[in-house]
C-alpha cells in the first residue's frame, strides 16, 4: 500500500506560504513510493494546484449538501472544480467547534465521495476516554457512525487521539499499533475484508521529523495526517521522506 503523508494546514498559510509548496512538490517527487498532500484553507486550494500541479490539494471539510443556503460553507462539488482531489471530514476541531456529529460527518464523507474526492474520515479519544480505557470503544463507535457502507478506495482513515493534537505529546508505538489494528477489525466488520484493506489509516497528533519514522513503522500505520509540521517543508519533507 502507498503511503499517504497528508498535511492539515488548519486556519494557518497564506499566499506568500505557498511558496513551501515547491520544495514540498519537489521531495514528493524524489519519493514516489509516497503520496504526499496538502490541504490548505479554502482560499487557497486553487492557487496551490496551479503551484504545483502534481501534488494532491485537498480541503479541511466540505458540507454535505451539494448547494443551497448554507452560509460559509463550501460543498464537495466546489472543492473538485477548484481542483481538489481531496477532503478531510471529521477532524476532532470541527467536531468540537462545529459540534460535528458522526452521522454529520458520514453524511459530508458520502458527499466528498460522490465528488470523486480521496476522503479522511478523522476519529480519534479524548483525553478523559483514555484515562478510563475507553479508547478502543469510543474509535470503533466513532466509525460505526461516521464510515459511509459504500465506501471503497476513497477512503482513508485518520486515527488522531485528541491529546495528541498539537500537545508534543504520542501514544506509544505499540499503542498506535493496537488502535490501527482495532480499526482494521472494524472496517472489516464494516466493509467486508477485501475492501477493508485497501483503506489507509493515518496516525495524526503531534507527528515530526523525529518521531515520524518509528510511528509510520507500526503495523497497520499507512501514512500520517500533519498538523503544524506541514507547515514549512523544513519540517514537512523528512516526514516524506521518513515513510519511504
Ligand atoms: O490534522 C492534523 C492533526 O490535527 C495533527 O495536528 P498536529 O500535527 O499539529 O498535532
Amino acid at each position: 500500500m502507498t503511503p499517504l503523508i497528508a498535511g492539515n494546514w488548519k486556519m494557518n498559510g497564506s499566499r506568500a506560504a505557498l511558496a513551501e509548496l515547491d520544495a514540498i512538490a519537489a521531495a514528493a517527487a524524489a519519493t514516489p513510493g509516497v503520496e504526499v498532500a496538502i490541504c490548505p484553507p479554502f482560499t487557497l486550494i486553487e492557487r496551490a494546484v496551479a503551484r504545483q500541479p502534481g501534488l494532491l490539494i485537498g480541503g479541511q471539510d466540505c458540507h454535505a449538501e451539494p448547494h443551497g443556503a448554507f452560509t460559509g460553507a463550501v460543498s464537495a462539488a466546489m472543492l473538485a472544480e477548484a481542483g481538489a482531489r481531496l477532503a478531510i471530514v471529521g477532524h476532532s476541531e470541527r467536531r468540537r467547534d462545529q459540534h460535528e456529529t458522526d452521522a454529520m460527518v458520514c453524511a459530508k464523507a458520502e458527499a466528498a465521495m460522490g465528488a470523486g474526492l480521496m476522503t479522511i474520515i478523522c476519529v480519534g479519544e479524548t483525553e478523559a476516554a483514555r484515562a478510563d480505557g475507553g479508547t478502543e470503544a469510543m474509535v470503533a463507535r466513532q466509525l460505526r457512525g461516521s464510515v459511509p457502507h459504500s465506501a471503497g478506495d476513497h477512503l482513508v482513515i485518520a486515527y488522531e487521539p485528541i491529546w495528541a493534537i498539537g500537545s508534543g505529546q504520542t501514544p506509544t508505538v505499540e499503542e498506535v499499533a493496537g488502535v490501527h489494528a482495532l480499526i482494521r477489525r472494524s472496517l472489516a466488520g464494516l466493509l467486508g475484508e477485501t475492501r477493508a484493506a485497501m483503506v489507509r489509516i493515518l496516525y495524526g497528533g503531534s507527528v515530526n521529523a523525529h518521531n515520524a519514522a518509528a510511528l509510520l513503522a507500526a503495523p497497520h500505520v499507512d501514512g500520517a495526517l500533519v498538523g503544524s509540521a506541514s507547515l514549512t517543508a523544513a519540517d514537512f519533507v523528512p516526514i516524506i521522506e521518513a515513510a519511504a
